[in-house]
């Protein structure tokens, strides 16, 4: 059964005069690893927060359709209710970190659980480690990295054991270091953890490696479907959209184009087999 259901979904932003989202269907199974693509306003970061009932409980407008978190419809299920099903992180860390300390900030969710203390310690303990910020329970978070501040945002909603991590684009606030800690986190959560995973982010080459499959939103709407792979294959309309084809798949075109292999979407591992295969020929 899909953990996530989307069903003919529409929405409108109050005083807009166009809808930002357009008959979208989409399943998510459970343990999956979605990206999702598209020019800015496509209407990704819309999408995201209907996934845990910001819209339509907190942003509201005209809605359309329905959605389904692991059953519950998120018209009839509350933002709290929801936000322990779906854990949202957001573009920038900053707006989502409020408490004095690395340790209030994980237990600020959990407090309004009714969890015992063991447990919220517990919780904190395993958050903290899982995203790398073990020793740094008392440091005051405006002090840490970007990357660490990006972190310290997914520790604080892992802590809440949710079953879906929305993330939109987590990491293009980041330097590059940070930018990688947050994918290999986002990496162990999806991969180690089973945790299910949906993701706008504009790394293809990540998402290539990583994501089991893609979503390509245009004005609105759904407009590809599919694995990486297939997905990247698309080299015109993802060209066309602004969307950066990645590094290996690029490299796989020109040889491909050269007659020199016949399949040209490969990740870096398979165009370094078939380049030695190519030098082994010569
Ligand atoms: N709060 C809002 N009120 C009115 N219109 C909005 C609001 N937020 C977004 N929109 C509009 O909805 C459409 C989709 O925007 P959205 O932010 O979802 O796109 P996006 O693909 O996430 O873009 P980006 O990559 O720039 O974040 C755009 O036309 C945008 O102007």
């Amino acid at each position: 059964m899909a953990l996530i259901r989307v069903e003919d979904l529409s929405f409108k932003y109050l005083g807009s005069e166009d809808y930002s989202l357009k008959g979208i269907n989409l399943k998510v199974k459970k343990g999956e690893f979605l990206g999702i693509l598209g020019a800015s306003g496509s209407g990704k970061s819309t999408l995201c927060l209907t996934f845990n009932g910001i819209i339509p409980h907190s942003i509201s407008g005209e809605f359309e359709g329905n959605v389904y978190v692991k059953g519950y419809n998120t018209k009839d299920t509350s933002v709290a209710e929801l936000s322990t099903l779906v854990g949202l992180i957001l573009q920038n860390p900053d707006s989502q970190l409020f408490n004095m300390t690395v340790e209030e900030e994980v237990a600020f969710g959990l407090e309004n659980l009714g969890l015992d203390v063991e447990e919220i310690k517990r919780r904190i303990k395993w958050a903290l480690k899982l995203a790398g910020l073990e020793g740094l329970e008392n440091e005051f978070p405006p002090n840490l990295s970007g990357g660490q501040k990006q972190r310290l945002a997914i520790a604080s909603v892992l802590a809440m054991k949710p079953e879906v991590l929305v993330l939109d684009e987590p990491t293009s606030q980041l330097d590059p270091l940070g930018r990688e800690q947050v994918l290999s986190l986002v990496t162990l959560l999806n991969k180690e953890q089973g945790i299910t995973t949906i993701m706008v982010e504009h790394n293809t080459d990540y998402l290539l490696n990583f994501a089991d499959r893609v979503i390509v939103m245009d004005k609105g709407e759904i407009i590809l479907e599919g694995k990486p792979r297939q997905v990247f294959e698309e080299v015109e309309l993802l060209n066309r959209l602004g969307i950066k084809i990645p590094t290996s798949v690029k490299i796989g075109h020109r040889l491909k184009e050269k007659g020199c292999i016949n399949r040209a979407a490969l990740n870096e591992k398979e165009i370094v087999k078939e380049l030695r295969r190519l030098l082994k020929k010569a």
